[in-house]
C-alpha cells in the first residue's frame, strides 16, 4: 500500500498534535523526510559552519540521498505511525515489515502493489553493508516473510547497489578480537540463513555495481535484474578472505566451476552483460529504463495467486536446503579464522590508507 497525499497530509497533522517531544534524532529524521517527500533531493547549499542546527537538518535531508519522494512520503507516514502507534494511516495497513523492523534509516523497507522493497540507503558510502545492517537486513527478511506482500525485492540507493561488507565493521566495536569475531561469524550466518530461508520469490534489482556479499548472495535469489551499469566484484582473495553467501556451492552450480573459480577466487569483475550469459543475472536492462522496465514486470508478476508462487518456490529450495545450511555454517566458520589472519588485516589497512581501492 502506497501513502496518498491524504495519508501524508495527515501524518503531518498528527506530528503537530504531538504531546511529547519525540526527541531530537526523531524530528530531524521527519525533517528530513518532510523535506525529500515534498521538494525531493537536497540542493541547497550547506548551511555556514556556526549554524549547528541548520547543518545538522542539512547532513539528515542529503543522507536520503535520491530517495523517491514516494518513498519519503511513504517512510514519513510509517515514521509517525511508529511513533505513536494510536496514529494510524487513513488507507488502512502500513507495509507489515515496519511493525518488526527496528528505527533504521541504512536499510529501508516499503511497500507497494504487494511487493516489499528493501533498500540498502548509504548513497555516501556506496551502500557498504555495516554490523548492524546485517541485523537490519536479517530482521526485515523476517518480517517481509509474514507480511502480506507476494515478492520481496532487494534494491540500492544511488549509483551502487552495495560495496558489500563495511570494511570498518572490525575497526570500531569493542571486546577482544576473538568474541568480537565469532559474533561476526554468527551474524553473517544468521544473515545468509535468511536468505537460504526466505519463503517467497525474492527479486534484486541491481541498480549498479555489486561487491563482495551483495553478490555472492545474489545466488540464492529467484530472479536477479540489472541496469546495465551494474558489475560483479567478489575481491576475496585480494582481501585475504574466502567466499561467503553460500557461494562456494551456489556459483560453480550455476557458472560451472571455471567460472566460479575466476570470479571466487581470482577476484574477476564481471559485467551485467556477462554474470547475464553466466546465468548469475536473469536479465539486463538499458540503465535508463532499468526502473521503469524492471518494475513493469515485478508489478505484473506480484499478481499472481501469492500461494503457487510460494508453494513452488518452496519446491524448488526445498531438496538443497539442507546442504546450503552446511555450506553456510562452514564459509562462516573458515571466514572467522580468515579475519584474524595477517593477509585480511593488512588488506583493510591498505583500504583505509587510502591506497587500495578494488
Ligand atoms: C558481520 C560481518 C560479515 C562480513 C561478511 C564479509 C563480506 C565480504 C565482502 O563483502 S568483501 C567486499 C568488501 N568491499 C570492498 O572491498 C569495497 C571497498 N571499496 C572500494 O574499493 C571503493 O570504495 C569502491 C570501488 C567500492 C568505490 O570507489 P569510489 O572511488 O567510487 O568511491 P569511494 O572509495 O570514494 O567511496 C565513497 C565512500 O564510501 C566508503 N566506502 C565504500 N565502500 C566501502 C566499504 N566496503 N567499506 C567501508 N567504506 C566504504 C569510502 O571509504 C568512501 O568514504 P569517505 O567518503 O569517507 O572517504
Amino acid at each position: 500500500m502506497v501513502a496518498s497525499e491524504k495519508d501524508f497530509e495527515n501524518a503531518v497533522h498528527q506530528v503537530k498534535l504531538l504531546k511529547e517531544d519525540p526527541g531530537n534524532d526523531a524530528k530531524l529524521k521527519l525533517y528530513a523526510l518532510y523535506k525529500q517527500a515534498t521538494e525531493g533531493p537536497c540542493n541547497v547549499p550547506k548551511p555556514r559552519v556556526f549554524d549547528f542546527l541548520g547543518r545538522a537538518k542539512w547532513d539528515a535531508w542529503t543522507a536520503l540521498g535520491s530517495l523517491p519522494k514516494e518513498t519519503a512520503r511513504q517512510n514519513y507516514v510509517d515514521f509517525v505511525s511508529s511513533l505513536r502507534p494510536s496514529l494510524t494511516s487513513s488507507s488502512g495497513e502500513g507495509p507489515a515489515a515496519h511493525r518488526s523492523l527496528p528505527e533504521s534509516e541504512d536499510v529501508v523497507v516499503t511497500s507497494k502493489d504487494s511487493i516489499t522493497v528493501i533498500t540498502l540507503n548509504r548513497p555516501a558510502k556506496k551502500n557498504a553493508i555495516t554490523y548492524q545492517m546485517y541485523q537490519d537486513i536479517t530482521l526485515a527478511l523476517k518480517a517481509a516473510s509474514k507480511d502480506n506482500s507476494t515478492i520481496t525485492v532487494f534494491t540500492g540507493n544511488g549509483n551502487y547497489y552495495s560495496s558489500g561488507n563495511d570494511l570498518s565493521n572490525f575497526s570500531n566495536r569493542s571486546g577482544s578480537l576473538q568474541q568480537m569475531y565469532a559474533e561476526s561469524a554468527l551474524t553473517l550466518r544468521n544473515f545468509v540463513d535468511s536468505f537460504i530461508d526466505f519463503p517467497k520469490p525474492l527479486v534484486a534489482l541491481v541498480n549498479g555495481p555489486a561487491v563482495g556479499i551483495a553478490v555472492t548472495v545474489l545466488g540464492l535469489f529467484d530472479a536477479v535484474y540489472a541496469s546495465d551499469r551494474a558489475t560483479f566484484h567478489t575481491p576475496f582473495s585480494s582481501l585475504g578472505i574466502t567466499p561467503e553467501g553460500c557461494s562456494s556451492y551456489t556459483f560453480p552450480k550455476i557458472m560451472g566451476p571455471a567460472k566460479a573459480a575466476e570470479m571466487l577466487i581470482f577476484g574477476k569483475k564481471i559485467t551485467a552483460r556477462e554474470a547475464c550469459a553466466q546465468g548469475l543475472v536473469t536479465e539486463v536492462f538499458p540503465h535508463n529504463t532499468f526502473q521503469k522496465e524492471a518494475w513493469a514486470r515485478l508489478t505484473a508478476y506480484a499478481k499472481n495467486p501469492p500461494k503457487a508462487m510460494r508453494i513452488g518456490k518452496q519446491l524448488l529450495r526445498s531438496f538443497g536446503k539442507e546442504t546450503l545450511h552446511a555450506v553456510n555454517a562452514e564459509e562462516c566458520r573458515v571466514l572467522q579464522e580468515r579475519w584474524l589472519s595477517e593477509e585480511c588485516v593488512n588488506a583493510i589497512q591498505t583500504f583505509f590508507s587510502k591506497k587500495g581501492k578494488l
